[in-house]
């Protein structure tokens, strides 16, 4: 991999606060080192942004070639027009196709090796698919992509990691109410080999602890308090110990994430979206990091959305952001070394 190749930073919701914490990311590059990156969106977007935000930041049009050389003095953008005027905090379906087109650009980048990895900015879920967008997220999107071009299944795994906690949920933008369903021991076992083979081979963690939640009060307690922790989880605990992965549980969700627990292991796998992601969150809102696991290509992003209540403020921090940006430079370097 071509490591003088700059990051790819998608646009996200322009009417988020995307573009406020890309400006402020790049305003900050060379305190905090950051490597380039090149951000797939709509130049104007970040130039209105910018003179609302205070912010003295010039915005050049770049293309992958030259996006690295120009990342030292204005920021690079790969121009894709949103074609409307688009306003801070207010949503709105005509700004989907070119989110969208950021999502595809950036993918497309890292295929032919012009960008080294894809960060996104947030997206706003419900107004994509009003827009007609397939997916839930991200996540199963990239996947589909990455798909399209290998032409191999890919499954993707979502991990919020941050300092003090990685998460895994096994089933993500579902109903709460068809968790039960969607669990299966295929499901969890796969799940786990994919989050077991990436740790090492994208974080260096070779043999790492996965603890296994539960899904019921208690893990269940023994079938008086739901069946599925007996049925479903602990038969995929058995497979993975069987196939010399250090999973254990079905654990008690509400005692495997204070400091003491968190020390016996390297990833919590949890049953749904919540259950990863509340302990994340609450753990490290401003320094964890959405990455996508299983992917051919490297994909982080900040754990937030798209904020809209606070765009144009100047209220938005771009913290989780600056490590979603570090994160997918040490991913990429270590899987090259
Ligand atoms: N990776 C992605 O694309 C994600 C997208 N979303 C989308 O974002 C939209 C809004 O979701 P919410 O649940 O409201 O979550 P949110 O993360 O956008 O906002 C939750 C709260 O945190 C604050 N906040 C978020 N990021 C912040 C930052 N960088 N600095 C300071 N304060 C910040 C917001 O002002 C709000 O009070 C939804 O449409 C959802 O689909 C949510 C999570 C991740
Ligand atoms: N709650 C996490 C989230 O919404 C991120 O999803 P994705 O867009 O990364 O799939």
């Amino acid at each position: 991999m071509d490591l003088i190749a700059p990051l790819a930073l998608t646009q996200g919701d322009p009417a988020g606060i995307g573009p406020d914490i890309t400006l402020r990311a790049w305003q900050r590059r060379h305190d905090l080192a950051l490597s380039p990156f090149v951000v797939m969106g709509d130049p104007e977007v970040y130039r209105v942004r910018a003179r609302m935000l205070d912010l003295v930041v010039p915005v050049k049009e770049a293309t992958l070639d030259t996006a690295a050389d120009i990342f030292a003095h204005a920021l690079p953008v790969v121009p894709i027009a949103t074609g409307v005027t688009v306003l801070a905090g207010k949503p709105h379906i005509a700004y989907a196709r070119s989110t969208i087109s950021a999502i595809e650009s950036a993918v497309a980048a890292c295929f032919v090796g012009s960008v080294r990895a894809v960060v996104t900015n947030p997206i706003a879920k419900s107004v994509l698919y009003e827009a007609g967008f397939g997916f839930p997220g991200h996540t199963e999107f990239l996947a589909d992509l990455a798909a399209r071009r290998t032409g191999e299944i890919v499954r993707p795994v979502m991990m919020l990691a941050g300092p003090k906690l990685k998460a895994v949920p096994v089933t993500i933008h579902i109903p709460i109410s068809e968790v039960p369903r969607a669990l299966t021991t295929d499901l969890i076992v796969d799940t786990c080999r994919i989050v077991a083979r990436d740790l090492e081979t994208r974080y260096g963690l070779q043999n790492a602890r996965l603890a296994v939640a539960g899904l019921n009060p208690h893990a269940g307690e023994g079938g008086a308090i739901g069946r599925e922790d007996d049925a479903i989880i602990h038969p995929a605990v058995r497979r993975l110990r069987e196939e010399g992965i250090d999973a254990f549980g079905p654990l008690p969700a509400d005692t495997m994430f204070h400091d003491e627990a968190r020390s016996r292991y390297d990833v919590a796998i949890c049953m749904y979206h919540d259950q990863a992601l509340i302990p994340a969150k609450a753990l490290g809102f401003d320094d964890s990091v959405n990455v996508t696991l299983g992917l051919p290509f490297v994909r982080t992003s900040p754990d937030h959305g798209t904020a809209f209540g606070i765009a144009g403020s100047g209220l938005a921090k771009e913290d989780s952001l600056v490590a979603a940006l570090r994160m997918a430079d040490e991913m990429t370097r270590r899987h090259d070394s």
